[in-house]
């Protein structure tokens, strides 16, 4: 682009030639001889209307010039908010589960979405800041040959300007950061209330959530009038100061220079571009100042998703042939405070199903998300096999895993692509349609989608909001037998059940039993009834430990107590 700045630069410089020919100056300038010379020793006529027509070629290949380099900064604009986007969703997805759950879900939206789209257009106000300034030096450059006096006088003018302007541009910036992180905020809110609706609405709740996002919104709007002030300041100063320069320029050439009015008025032309390339610089430099908060954001989120990644152990990919051994671990969500869970030291056979019981709040999922590797121990080890998890590769591992969790996990597609995970596949692959009907049969949940007008091709809504409580586990478990697992975590899968329901699903993970392994988290102990083994889980800690029965034989004991609250 300062390319076109030279040809502009040149083409104005024509006008020397021209307006001293016109002029009937006879005299001409050193200026004027230096470039008509050039013409001279290329063999090209200095006819004036041969270099109006230079003019001309030289303006029309400036405007194409424009247009290739401002298409392809666009190209590469959109490639860097491309690749951002990518890396991050790609970091997100990488990064330690701990790190990633402290921050909300409106915050990566906000991310991934807004903030990433800011950064990449201040790319674009950046480069265009560049670009300006070249064109400013090469505008500067071509008046100083024709006339170094006015230049100085221009760059002098130029710096009295760029001091008052910084502090303003200081102000923009933290403004910047202040809207980067509102709108994080305002997505926060947004997403709490949008997931939240159907209960603020049913309790007649949704007002002081409304107020918070109106005053936020109300921020944003702040923000966005005091940065639009300080741009349209900057934007409506350029054109008086150009003509202030000009006149400033006229009094010097007049009163002090006093040289030929032909290299005046070109000087002066070119100076007006100067001035005009400068303030421009100063406007972009502002626009991607106004941008600056999203930029400082995005680059803190790399750093976080960077510093957070996973722990990976790549050496061992488990096959898990005999069992999961937990020796001697504890763990706690914040070192600060007490461990949720304590010297815990217990053995999961494969192919056995073992039990977690306890009170609420005991530590039954942690230790189910210890399993899953999503989190670890910070002191003791846990055994895949014999191997150290530290050493396996978590990817291998999860991949044989089916994890029913409490929160019912549903996506807003149809009933078989919830299942399977691929629609297309499902209506392409006889033994994909016929693994996923047998799924469903073992949840339960055949009959229940049989009965929908669309059937398997029925469209749940976001998270399975046209399902009741029940569908939406019985869906859910659908898709984690589908997988055919090698350990099926159970974390309060049947809560949402009638008796009915639960005996049926019960019945059909009992048709696995000594085939999978599976870890069945329950407060209804009639859950469990069938377990090889049980634990039971008090303050982070096993209190109590053995088969069924055995636990019923004991007195004073806490299973003994859940069982009498049960009535079992
Ligand atoms: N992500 C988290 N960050 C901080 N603390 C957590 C987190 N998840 C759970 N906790 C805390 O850890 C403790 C154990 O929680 P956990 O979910 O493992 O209990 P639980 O036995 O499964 O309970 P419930 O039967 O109610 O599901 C609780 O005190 C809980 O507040």
């Amino acid at each position: 682009m300062p390319l076109s700045a030279v040809l502009e630069s040149f083409g104005i410089a024509l006008l020397l030639p021209l307006l001293q020919a016109m002029g009937g100056e006879s005299d001409q300038s050193s200026n004027a001889s230096n470039i008509l010379g050039i013409f001279e020793w290329a063999g090209i006529s200095t006819e004036p209307y041969i270099l109006l027509s230079i003019i001309g070629i030289v303006f029309a290949t400036k405007a194409c010039i424009k247009f290739a380099s401002e298409g392809l900064l666009n190209f590469y604009t959109a490639k860097l908010m491309l690749r951002l986007k990518s890396r991050c969703i790609a970091g997100y997805s990488n990064m330690d589960h701990a790190a990633f759950a402290s921050r909300n879900t409106g915050h990566y939206i906000n991310i991934i979405t807004t903030q990433i789209q800011r950064l990449a257009k201040s790319f674009g106000f950046t480069m265009h800041m560049a670009v300006h300034f070249i064109s400013s030096l090469v505008f500067l450059a071509a008046a100083a040959a024709i006339n170094w006096k006015f230049a100085l006088v221009a760059v002098l003018g130029g710096l009295a300007i760029t001091f008052p302007l910084q502090a303003l541009n200081a102000k923009v910036r933290k403004i910047s950061r202040e809207t980067a992180s509102e709108m994080s905020l305002l997505n926060k809110q947004l997403v709490q209330v949008i997931q939240t609706l159907k209960y603020l609405i049913a309790t007649n709740r949704t007002e002081r959530f409304l107020e918070l996002i109106h005053s936020s919104c109300h921020r944003l709007f702040q923000h966005q009038y005091r940065t639009g002030l300080a741009h349209a300041f900057v934007s409506s100063i350029r054109e008086p100061l150009s003509v202030l320069l000009v006149i400033l320029l006229v009094t010097l050439q007049v009163y002090f220079f006093n040289q030929g009015l032909a290299p005046a008025l070109v000087a002066l032309l070119l100076l007006h571009r100067t001035t005009q390339a400068f303030m421009m610089t100063m406007g972009e430099y502002q626009k991607s100042m106004e941008l600056s908060g999203s930029a400082e954001l995005v680059h803190q989120e790399i750093s976080l998703y960077t510093s957070n990644q996973e722990p990976r152990g790549d050496e061992i990919q488990p096959d898990f042939q005999a069992s999961i051994e937990f020796k001697d671990v504890t763990f706690a969500y914040d070192p600060h405070e007490a461990s949720t869970l304590s010297n815990i030291t217990l053995t999961i056979p494969k192919n056995h199903t073992i039990a977690l019981v306890g009170r609420s709040g005991a530590g039954k999922s942690t230790l189910a998300d210890l399993v899953s590797l999503l989190i670890r121990p910070d002191t003791g080890s846990i055994l895949i096999d014999g191997q150290d998890t530290r050493n396996i590769d978590p990817l291998t591992w999860r991949r044989q895993l089916g994890y029913v969790c409490q929160d019912t996990v549903i996506f807003d597609d149809t009933i078989a692509a919830n299942i399977c995970l691929d629609d297309h596949l499902y209506h392409h692959d006889d033994r994909c349609r016929e693994r996923v009907h047998e799924a469903a049969r073992q949840a339960f949940a055949a009959d229940f989608i049989n009965s929908l007008p669309m059937k398997y091709g029925t469209v749940v809504g976001d998270r399975g909001v046209r399902l009741s409580g029940g569908q939406r586990q019985r869906l859910f478990i659908a898709r984690e037998l589908y997988n055919s697992p090698n350990l099926l975590i159970l974390d309060e899968a049947t809560s949402a059940l009638d008796g009915e329901a639960e005996m049926a699903i019960r019945e059909s993970l009992e048709l696995l039993h000594h085939t999978v392994t599976v870890i069945v988290i329950a407060h209804r102990l009639a859950t469990i009834k069938h377990a090889d083994y049980i634990y039971v889980l008090d303050n982070g800690k096993i209190a109590e430990e053995g088969p069924y029965e055995a636990l019923c034989g004991e007195q004073e004991s806490i299973f003994r107590s859940m069982l009498e609250t049960q009535s079992l």
